[in-house]
Parts: C-alpha cells; structure tokens; sequence
C-alpha cells in the first residue's frame, strides 16, 4: 500500500483536505478491487510530486525567511509573492476538478466518469510540473537577485572603505593644516590682544594725567637728606576749597552784621515815637536779609561739600590706579609675556601683598582669565619659601575641587621659574567689592541684600560638601563681580578644612593672627586657650560684611587699624551691634545682622541654619 504523506494535508488545507480524503477512499476501494496498479502508480507519482513539492516549499519558504530576517532588500517580498502565486495558481488548478460537495459524491463521482480521474492525473501532473517549473524559475530569479544584491553590497563596501580612506586622508591634511595654521592663528589673536591692550595702557596713562590736573598728583618734598612723597591737590579740589573758604568768610561778615544790627537794635531801647519804628521796621527787614542770605550760604556750602566728597572718591580711584599704573610699570611680567605656552599676559589688574593679578588670554580654551603670579622674595630663607610654597599648594588644593556659581574657578596652576609660580583664575571683570564700596559706600538695600544672598549662597556650598570648608577670610576685597553682576567669593589662603572628626564646637585654629580683624568674629581673639572655629567665623564676617553695605562703615573699629584693634580689644569688647538711625534699613534686614553677629558662639545659627532665614530667600511663601 501506497503511504500518504502527512504534509499534503498541512499545506492543502480546504481543498486539499478533500483530495487527500478522495485518494483514500480511492485506495480503499482499490484494495477492495485488488487492480489497483494504474492508480496506484499515478498516486505514487502524485505523492512523490507531493513530497518533492513540500520539500522544494519548505526551501522557498526557508529563503523567503532568511531574505526577511536577513538584510531585507526590496526583492524578498516579490520573491515570496511570485511563488505563493504559483502556488495559489497551481492549487486553484488541481482543486476545481477534484473538489466535490462530499466524500459520498466523490466516489460516486469517481465510479461514475473513469474519464474525470484520467483528467484528474493528467490535470494534476500537468499543474505540477508547471508548478515546479514556475518554483524553480523564481528560485533561480531569486538567487540571481540575491548574487547582484551580493555583488552590489561588494561594491558598496568597497567605495565606503575608499570614501572612509578618503575622509582619513583629509582629516590628516586638515589637522596638518590646522598644525600648520594654529601658530599663526595664535600670533594673529596675540597680536590683536596686545595691541589692544597697549591701547589700554595708554589711555590709561592719558586719563590718569588729566584727572591729576583737576584730582592731584603726588609730590616730592625734601627735608635736609630725605626725600618724601606727598600729595598735591589739583585744580578742581583747590577751586572748589577756595570757594568753600569764600564762602565762609561771607558767613562770619554776614553774622557780623547781624550782630551789630542786633546790638543796635537793644541800644535803642523801646523807644515809641514813629521815627523809632520805622527804624524798628528797618532792622528787621535787615535782619531777615542777613538770615535769607545765611541761609543760601548753608544751601551752596552743602552743595560744594557734597561735590568736594565725589571729588575725594574720585581722587581715591586716581590714586588707586595711579598705584597700578606705577605696580605694571614696575613688574616684570608687563611685556606681554606668554605664560605656560598659552595664557598670554595682558594688562596688571593689581597688587596684593605678595602677588600681582594680570587679566591674560587663555590661547587654548579662548576665554580671559585672571593669572595671580605669586612671587617668592629672593631674599627669604629656604625655609620661608617652601612654607610659602605649601601654603599656596593648599590653598591650590582647596580651591582647584570648588564649582559654583558663586565661587570664582581656578583653571590651574603652574611653575614659572624657582621664584615663581601662576594660579589661573576665572576673569572677573566687575569691580571687586572694596572697590564698589569705595565709590559708593552706602548702597541701597535691595542691592546688598542681593549681594550678601549671593555670598551665603557661595558659602551654603562650601557647606554641604563632603569636605566642608570655612572661607576665614570673607571681606569687600574677596568679593568679586562678573560682567553680569554676579558676585564671586574669592582668596581661599585662609580658609581651613573642617575634617570629619571635628567637635560639636569647631576645629582648632591653628592660624590665629591671619586675617583681616574687622570682620572677624570674637573667639578668633581668644588669647587663654586655642580657640576653636566652625562655619560660624564666615556666618560673623558676613554680617560685618552686610552692615557695611548698608550704612557705609563696619559695626566694630570702623576708623580703627588693625592693630589698634588688637591692642584694644576691639572685637572682644564687641559684644553688642548698634545700628545708626540713617539710612532706614527694614527691620528683617537689621534682625539679620542681629543673628549673624551674635557674641556666643554657641548661639550664633551656622551656615546652614542662617541660609534658612527668611530675608535670604526671594521664594514667594
Ligand atoms: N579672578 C580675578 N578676576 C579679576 N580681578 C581679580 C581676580 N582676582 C584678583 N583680582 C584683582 O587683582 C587685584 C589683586 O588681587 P589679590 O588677590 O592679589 O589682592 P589682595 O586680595 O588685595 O591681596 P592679598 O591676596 O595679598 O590679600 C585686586 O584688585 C583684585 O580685584
């Protein structure tokens, strides 16, 4: 007996289902007949057929899946489509013929037209060869395709792998170029910047003349042998004197005349006759002429004075820049140097006690930055210099990990030559706040309270890191301003770093004596013991910092030096902060300084707990 294959009934489903179930019913009776050998060969073949399609499907189909899962060009789909055409086509030509209502009909059907299985068979040979054929034809057209997908895709690799060469080939060229170029490029942008700069430095030479003719200028006396400097007054200052003086002597002439007149006036007596009061009369017309006259003079005497006091702020910035002037002339690292191969030195911003401060162009990152060249003193003892040297290392160390807003950046820091070495700082091209403060020493209170929000807000960082660090050294000359406005906490050359086993009360303070005695806070005075400090001494300073701002003078030794200070107790004795009367300042403004300038230490809030007050936040509660 002749098998049926299980996979005819798989893919002929509908009516294939009814073929297969034909043919057995065919083999049945065929058995039953025992001549069966015409069908049973036509059967075999059909089913060899059969077997050979199924196989040659399963390929098609195992193509059609590695074409889809594979690079999935265009051509699988049609690929797939033609043969399931030929497929649809193949069926739908064996099916009309075979398929009928019922099994029972089938037979009948069969028994009945002997000539409808001859058409059957050839029917069904017919369609599968026609079939196979088609199969194979579309297989073949499907490998051609894949072959020039094939040889395509060589192609395409091949020009990406020229263009890829290609592009390397440029890229080096351009990086030659660029090697090429970047030294003339860099001469061209020094070039400029010092031309600029020598501009600068001239026009800065030029107003500071011409200021001297109306501010002053400094002089030279000589005493016997020693020569002296001393300070010569110019025009404006000298007319504006001269007219005070004038002033002046009109006032007491006036008050003379007033005098006199009042003397008159009781040597009379209380004399009754008309000509007596129309003389009467007279005095006090006169009297109040004199006090109306008075009265103008007090009016322009203010006006001078106030105009004398801009004139002595100016005279203060003249002299400062006379200072700078007279520093970049003497350093020497005013010839426009470049340091480190890339920041190119510009003009001398200012001179501290042992550094100089020059604005400098970074080549590299082209940005300005602000290059501290600390010089060690020749003469000092090996000893001196390398505690210098590891105190700007720490100071290096601290500030190089600082990111924040409101903390100015250091880029770097490098060797110069065994003297010498360089901090380069982030510019900031605003005034620092000694500087502001000098030009206008009081400010209105909506401009400091964002200053001082600015400067806690520099300090809560410094407090909520890891490393927690206490400033020490927070006063108007380590404030700096950016271009925008934005306030910069500046120096850590004091500042200390609190360590993760410190007390509940502080850390010891190892430097007493550093600092600036104004804005430091009581137990920095501690003479009995070694005072122990915490974020508190900057919670002090900030306060001194804030009041200074707002009524022009510092709360404790205001006209004091520092050594004054010392000798006196100054800020031992500072136990209690008065505020004056003007300018009105609003009382969250004065409450404030009340906390951050609490005596205790102990009381005083840290940090973090003044940041939380409410005149430091703009948060709409
Ligand atoms: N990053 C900066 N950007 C712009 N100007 C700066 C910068 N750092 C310092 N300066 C300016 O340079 C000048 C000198 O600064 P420096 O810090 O050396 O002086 P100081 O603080 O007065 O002195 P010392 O550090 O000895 O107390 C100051 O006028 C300061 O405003």
């Amino acid at each position: 007996m002749v098998k049926v294959p299980d996979q005819l009934s798989l893919h002929w489903t509908n009516g294939g289902e009814f073929l297969i179930q034909a043919n057995t019913q065919k083999r049945q009776k065929l058995q039953e007949d025992e001549s069966s050998t015409a069908f049973e060969h036509v059967d075999a073949v059909a089913e060899g057929r059969q077997i050979s399609v199924e196989t040659v499907e399963t390929k098609a189909n195992s193509d059609v899946n590695r074409k889809r899962h594979g690079r999935g060009r265009g051509h699988s789909v049609s690929g797939r489509g033609r043969g399931s055409k030929t497929y649809d086509q193949a069926r739908s030509q064996i099916c009309p013929s075979t398929v009928t209502p019922s099994n029972g009909q089938l037979e009948n059907s069969y028994n009945k037209d002997s000539r409808s299985k001859e058409h059957f068979r050839n029917d069904s040979r017919s369609s599968f060869e026609v079939y196979f054929l088609e199969e194979i034809t579309s297989l073949r057209a499907k490998v051609a395709m894949l072959e020039e997908d094939l040889h395509k895709s060589r192609q395409d690799t091949s020009s990406y792998q020229n263009l890829c060469q290609q592009l390397e080939k440029e890229l080096k060229e351009l990086k030659d170029k660029e090697q090429q170029v970047n030294p003339k490029r860099t001469k061209v942008i020094s070039d400029l910047l010092i031309s600029v700069s020598k501009a600068e430095r001239q026009e800065a030479r030029m107003k500071v003349r011409q200021d001297s003719l109306r501010l002053g200028n400094v002089g030279v006396i000589r005493a016997g042998t020693v020569i002296s400097e001393t300070w010569e007054e110019g025009q404006a200052l000298k007319d504006l004197n001269a007219h005070l003086r004038q002033l002046l002597e009109t006032k007491e002439a006036v008050e003379r005349q007033r005098k006199s007149l009042k003397k008159r006036q009781s040597d009379k007596g209380d004399g009754a006759d008309a000509e007596t009061g129309t003389q009467e009369e007279d005095i006090l017309i006169q009297d109040e002429i004199y006090k109306s006259r008075l009265t103008s003079i007090k009016r322009e005497e203010e006006t001078i004075l106030r105009e004398r006091d801009r004139y002595e702020l100016e005279k203060g910035r003249l002299i400062r820049e006379m200072k700078r002037i007279r520093d970049e002339d003497g350093s020497r690292f005013n010839n426009f140097q470049v340091l480190n191969h890339r920041f190119a030195l510009l003009n001398l911003l200012g001179k501290g006690g042992f550094s100089e401060v020059y604005k400098a162009y970074d080549l590299v990152e082209h940005r300005y930055v602000a290059c501290k060249l600390h010089g060690l003193n020749a003469q000092w003892s090996e000893d001196k210099k390398q505690s210098y040297i590891r105190h700007a290392i720490r100071e290096y160390n601290i500030h190089k990990t600082l990111v924040h807003r409101h903390i100015v950046r250091l880029w770097d820091i490098f060797e110069i030559d065994q003297n010498t070495f360089c901090t380069v700082l982030e510019y900031c091209s605003g005034k620092d706040l000694d500087a502001v403060l000098k030009a206008t020493p009081v400010l209105p209170e909506r401009e400091a309270r964002i200053i001082i929000v600015q400067i806690f807000q520099g300090l809560v960082y410094l407090n909520k890191r890891t490393q927690k660090i206490i400033h020490y050294d927070l006063k108007p000359g380590n404030v700096l301003f950016d271009e925008l406005g934005i306030a910069k906490v500046t120096d850590f050359g004091l500042s200390k770093i609190v360590e993760d086993d410190v007390g509940s009360q502080g850390m010891e303070l190892t430097s007493q004596g550093a600092g600036t005695y104004w804005y430091l806070p009581p137990e920095c005075f501690e003479l009995s013991k070694i005072p122990l400090i915490s974020s508190k001494v900057d919670v002090w300073s900030a306060g001194i910092l804030f009041y200074q701002m707002l009524f022009g003078k510092r709360p404790f030794g205001h006209d004091q030096t520092q050594e004054r200070i010392l000798r006196e107790d100054t800020i031992i004795k500072a136990r209690k902060v008065e505020f004056p009367s003007r300018p009105s300042v609003s009382n969250e403004a004065k409450e404030l300084i009340r906390r951050c300038l609490t005596y205790n230490q102990a009381e005083r809030p840290d940090v973090l707990t003044i940041a939380q007050d409410p005149y430091l936040s703009y948060s709409k509660r």
